[in-house]
């Protein structure tokens, strides 16, 4: 038998809400679902070796914000491991923190793809120890679109989603995803159709994705007003298809009918706001992308 890899990098995706409705509420106080979600060709980058013990290094542009100690999702993820020894976590963050984008979670999953490539099989962890965990990370772990219900805990992939270009915008602005919870009015929204459509392509996707909602929109924004000035910000360019929240916000997302047109609208809008996080990104599934990467091998 070969043996295990001493090493493996692993690619981290923005999780993107194109849609995120709150149907209800959980006596825990937890709110049930019904969101559209896709993955960014934009993340965090995390190498992972093998070693005896644990340790964490994070770098990158959006590190400042983020614990390098036990309370980084990473570790907290890892102790999740049964008979796991240790490793060493090395964590290039690029997206915001806080962000309605998931980061977080995309690194505890893309620490779980990472380990799962390392360890001894039947050492993964529960699924249900990882939902307590975060209630995004269950969804990350594919990074592979999908219609998601419950609290994040039921995964449904969706196979032919057209490919979509997009405009991500952070404020630079840490909005906590419990405060908006707790700010929201109305917590029994309908969710989407049963049957979501057949989508011939991205403006027909858009069209659709109009008639649906972020039901944290309005509490996010009360929350945090600048978030109604980003999402102005990307109506107003040239080509905008649809422009949304994502997640709890404050990130929101333009759809852009090719990456050119994409990517133009980005560099406007950096020119506009020197100080926001803006990012042309490709949108959809990013399961390939975030498969784990041999760094070294004993084989
Ligand atoms: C809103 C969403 C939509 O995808 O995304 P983000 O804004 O975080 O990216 C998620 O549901 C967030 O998931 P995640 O960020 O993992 O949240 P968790 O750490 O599990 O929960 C943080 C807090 O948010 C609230 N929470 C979270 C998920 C949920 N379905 N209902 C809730 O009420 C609870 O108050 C919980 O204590
Ligand atoms: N690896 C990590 N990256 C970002 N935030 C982390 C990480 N580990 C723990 N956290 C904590 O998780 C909280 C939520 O961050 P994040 O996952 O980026 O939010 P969101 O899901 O809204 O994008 C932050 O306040 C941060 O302190």
């Amino acid at each position: 038998m070969a043996d295990l890899a001493q090493a493996v990098r692993v690619f981290a995706p923005a999780k993107i809400n194109l849609t995120l409705h709150v149907t209800g509420q959980r006596a825990d106080g937890y709110h049930l679902l019904d969101s559209l979600v896709v993955f960014a060709d934009v993340g965090d980058h995390l190498a992972v070796h093998r070693q005896d013990g644990f340790s964490m290094r994070v770098e990158g542009r959006e590190a400042a914000a983020v614990p390098a100690d036990t309370d980084n999702l990473v570790l907290r993820v890892a102790a999740l491991f049964k008979d796991l020894q240790g490793a060493r976590f090395h964590l290039l963050k690029e997206l915001p923190v806080a962000s309605g984008i998931g980061g977080g979670s995309a690194d505890a999953a893309a620490a779980m793809r990472a380990l799962a490539a390392l360890s001894q099989a039947g050492n993964a962890p529960d699924m249900a120890d990882v939902l307590r965990l975060g209630a995004d990370i269950p969804m990350c772990v594919r990074s592979d679109a999908a219609r998601v219900r419950g609290i994040g805990d039921r995964i449904e992939p969706l196979t032919d989603l057209p490919p979509l270009h997009a405009v991500l915008v952070n404020p630079r602005r840490a909005v906590s995803t419990p405060s908006v919870f707790k700010a929201l009015r109305n917590r029994n929204q309908p969710p989407m159709p049963e049957t979501l459509p057949h989508f011939a392509d991205a403006s027909d996707m858009a069209a659709w994705l109009g008639t649906q909602r972020n039901d944290l929109e309005a509490a996010a924004t009360s929350v945090d007003p600048a978030i109604a000035q980003v999402k102005a910000a990307l109506e107003a360019c040239q080509g905008c298809m649809l422009a949304r929240m994502s997640g709890s916000g404050a990130t929101c997302f333009a759809l852009f009918a090719d990456h050119r047109t994409a990517k133009n609208a980005a560099a406007r809008l950096c020119e506009a706001h020197p100080d926001w996080w803006i990012k042309p990104a490709r949108l959809g599934d990013q399961s390939q992308r975030a498969a784990p990467q041999l760094i070294r091998s004993t084989t």
